[in-house]
């Protein structure tokens, strides 16, 4: 079953098209990146998919039911973290855990156990009971978190989860999405962190200017965009720059004490260089393939015409 199905989204503001028809499907089990430069429309799909803001046109259905028409099904399963996740600061950071399992209903028991154990995993316990107000941006946006997985969501939707954190909190925040993936929940995240998205989301859309530019596992995005295609290698002596003329070879570049050799097929430039060591009776020191990066694909996807 998909976790999320939003098809055609459109909102403007004013003149502003700031989502111009997009669709997303999120498969249960996914962890999924939303990318996007500034003000590329993250944020009102995000509160589209979220049931906050109502589309001029579209749909959206979480696990099957349409966000709109039945609100509260849908929400039941979700856990959000809004951008700069809101947490009342009068209240401890076991009250605000507290007060969000009682609003999904949860039993007393099962509230305390279960706020007392996310608090712990989110390192807040001996915290617990001081006011909201007390902490650092990086312990409110753990208490935020706390308070959206008390539930157990089948879905847990974070805008920006890790920005502005310190590194702490960053692995935190990322252990715990980790571990909510790991315990069957779904999980739809935007971020500005290529890296971050590269190293936790099994598939990435790319939005720019209010359309979908891309959707792909960060795999594939990156080999796409991967204009760079060479094999470095290095012999342990000197070779001069015919002995890789070859068919496919596109050039051959020296970089320091090795060679850089640009083809669009690194497997056929690999056995190429291979057969060529046999016969030129040379021995490797080196040999690397390149290694795209999910950055390159980014930029090259929401760079200006
Ligand atoms: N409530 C609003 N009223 C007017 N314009 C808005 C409103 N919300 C968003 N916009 C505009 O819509 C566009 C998309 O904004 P959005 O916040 O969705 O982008 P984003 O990708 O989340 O950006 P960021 O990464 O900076 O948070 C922007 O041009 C923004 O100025």
């Amino acid at each position: 079953m998909n976790a999320v199905l939003a098809e055609n989204l459109v909102k403007s503001f004013g003149d502003v098209r700031a989502v111009d028809n997009v669709s997303l499907t999120i498969k249960e089990g996914e962890i999924f990146g939303f990318l996007g430069p500034n003000g590329a429309g993250k944020t009102t799909t995000i509160r589209m998919i979220t049931g906050v803001l109502i589309p001029d046109f579209g749909d959206v259905k979480i696990f099957g039911t349409d966000i709109h028409k039945d609100p509260i099904t849908s929400k039941l399963n979700m856990g959000i973290i809004p951008e700069n996740g809101t947490v009342y600061a009068d209240l401890t950071a076991l009250q605000n855990v507290l007060l969000t399992a009682k609003f999904y209903g949860m039993k007393k028991n099962e509230r305390e156990m279960r706020a007392n154990e996310v608090l712990e995993n989110l390192g807040l316990s001996e915290r617990k009971n001081s006011l909201v107000r007390s902490f650092s941006k990086g312990m409110r946006q753990r208490v935020a978190i706390a308070a959206a997985i008390v539930h157990s969501p089948k879905l847990l939707i974070l805008d920006e989860p890790t920005t502005g954190l310190d590194v702490y909190s960053r692995r935190l925040v990322i252990d715990t999405v980790r571990e909510m993936n790991s315990k069957a929940s779904t999980i739809l995240l935007t971020t500005h962190n290529i890296e971050e998205a590269n190293a936790l989301c099994s598939k990435v859309a790319v939005i720019n200017k209010g359309k979908i530019a891309a959707v792909e596992s960060p795999e594939k995005l990156k080999k796409t965009f991967d204009t760079s295609g060479y094999v470095e290698v290095s012999f342990d002596r000197n070779v001069s720059e015919e002995v890789f003329s070859y068919q496919g070879i596109e050039k051959a570049e020296k970089w320091g004490d090795k060679w850089r050799i640009y083809s669009d097929d690194p497997d056929r430039t690999v056995k190429f260089l291979s057969a060529l060591a046999e016969r030129e009776k040379l021995k490797f020191v080196g040999i690397s393939t390149s290694n795209p990066s999910l950055e390159e694909a980014f930029v090259k996807l929401t760079e200006e015409d």
